[in-house]
């Protein structure tokens, strides 16, 4: 569990942007109120880890959200290859092997391997229609138990599931990261494990990941500082 109460800390602002020039863009409009980045599909799948790569080397924290998920040498390859980015965090989909190849593969390296349980797009009808047997709860509470026991750093599931997952002896050290954070009145969009981000904090996540309430902002400055505020109240 993260301690530090800079509220900056507890927010990774997920750069879902189109081009390279639209994330320098937002990251220059956000200054100093953000010192945490998430890139994933869209922007990795362009210039976004050469991007992150900079980032990082600039200070700010960088997480690269590939989830991955192959056959275990391909998986142990590309996280070394992340290694040498100077990112701080990449997530896997929390399957055994995968999730032993990814931290094969970090050895020796500061970074952090986070495990996507069940995506924060799903309900339970959505689990049943993958095949999967029981609901989101016990699925992300096993995939949660799993993942420690192969040496993860961090699980990723809906901030209504934290206080579940501590309760069920998940360990501080543990840091677990929350998307599907909706802000009061914010568009829901695709997601259906939705929190607030007062209530999320309130209820143990340690990072919060938020994309469109801020990059689909018309002032997408101000809606992160009102973010940051809401997360700062509820740390107290
Ligand atoms: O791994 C993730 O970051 C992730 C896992 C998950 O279960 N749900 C989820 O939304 N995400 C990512 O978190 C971000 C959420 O974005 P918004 O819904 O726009 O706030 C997206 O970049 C998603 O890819």
């Amino acid at each position: 569990m993260t301690s530090n109460l800079d509220p900056r800390q507890k927010l990774f602002v997920a750069l879902d942007l189109s081009s390279l020039s639209e994330a320098e863009r937002l990251v220059a409009l956000l200054g100093d109120s953000a010192t945490h980045y998430k890139i994933g599909y869209r922007l990795g799948y362009s210039d976004g880890i050469a991007f992150g790569r900079e980032l990082a080397a600039s200070g700010k924290t960088i997480f690269f959200d590939l989830k991955l998920h192959d056959i275990d040498n391909t998986v142990r390859e590309g996280v070394e290859s992340i290694v040498r980015t100077g990112a701080h965090y990449l997530t896997v989909h929390a399957y055994p092997q995968t999730m032993k190849a990814a931290v094969a593969g970090r050895e020796g390296s500061g970074l952090k391997i986070l495990a996507v349980t069940i995506l924060t797009s799903w309900n339970d009808v959505d689990c049943a229609e993958a095949g999967y047997q029981g609901n989101v709860t016990t699925l992300v509470q096993n995939k949660a138990r799993q993942a420690v026991a192969i040496g993860i750093d961090g699980i990723v599931c809906s901030a209504q599931e934290t206080g579940m997952l501590r309760a069920a002896g998940i360990p501080d050290r543990i840091e677990l990261v929350t998307p599907g954070i909706r802000p009061k009145g914010a568009e829901i969009g695709d997601q259906k494990r939705i929190v607030t981000p007062s209530a999320a904090i309130a209820g143990g996540a340690d990072r919060l990941v938020v994309g469109r309430p801020i990059t689909g902002a018309r002032d997408p400055a101000a809606a992160a500082d009102a973010i940051l505020a809401e997360i700062a109240t509820t740390l107290g």
